[in-house]
């Protein structure tokens, strides 16, 4: 996989690229976890077992209603610190109207595959990710480390659900409504804006902020790799 940042394609060095690339870089194997996993490999090719991609809808519509709080967190620290100059506001709002169409669109796809959403329990992999954005969400938590683990969160999404789509994949049909909901190119686009917006905060950081920034993008991509281990392994 190409992470941004890799010499040999010439990407920009150190001083010039963004921290964001610097850490993709420096944690490419966590990375390729999160992005990569068993059951986004499976999904591609046609092999999924269905009851994963069950418990992952039960259990990932549970995560993106506790996300749109996180979400809406960020959006008040960027009101208190991005500056009256920034358009981080409105990229965050864009964010937030694209959650109700996607818990929407959670509710249809559970209709559609019979599964009950009010009776869906969270799973303990899931509570531990809903309590880790709890954190994130109190007020003494720096804009630079939520809006860090903001793009790491949407960003290994979009990765993953796109390699889902590119050329030679053998994806079932059913799923392609899922796979292009965060594969498309606008996701794609927003995820760029969040890294934007997460990098400049990070030139603003003390050394402080930013081993805190480094270490919540590492506890996303933690929490990402035991998510999709839980609806692959059934944990
Ligand atoms: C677990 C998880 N991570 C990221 C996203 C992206 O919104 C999601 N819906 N669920």
């Amino acid at each position: 996989m190409d992470v941004p940042g890799d010499p040999k394609t010439g990407q920009p060095s150190a001083e010039e690229e963004g921290t964001t690339t610097t850490w993709l870089r420096k944690h490419r194997h966590l990375y390729t976890a999160a992005t990569r996993h068993p059951l986004i490999l499976s999904i591609r090719d046609g092999t999924v077992d269905l009851d994963s991609f069950r418990r992952w809808l039960g259990q990932d519509y549970l995560f993106v209603r506790a996300f749109t709080a996180f979400l809406s967190s960020v959006l008040m620290k960027a009101w208190k610190q991005s500056g009256d100059e920034s358009s981080d506001l409105e990229v965050l709002l864009g964010g937030l109207s694209a959650l109700r169409d996607e818990i929407a669109w959670f509710q249809e796809e559970a209709t559609r595959w019979g599964i009950g959403l009010s009776g869906i329990v969270p799973r303990e992999i899931t509570r531990g990710y809903i309590r880790f954005l709890e954190e994130l969400m109190k007020p003494d938590m720096e804009y630079a480390t939520v809006a860090t683990a903001l793009w790491a969160i949407e960003t290994v999404y979009q990765q993953s659900f796109a390699f889902c789509l590119e050329e030679g994949s053998a994806i079932r049909p059913e799923l392609v409504g899922a796979c292009e909901r965060w594969g498309n190119n606008a996701f794609g686009q927003y995820c760029h804006e969040l890294q934007r917006i997460a990098d400049c905060q990070l030139t603003k950081a003390s050394k402080d902020d930013l081993e805190r920034a480094e270490s919540a993008f590492l506890r996303v991509l933690e929490h990402e790799v035991k998510f999709w281990e839980m609806c692959h392994e059934d944990l």
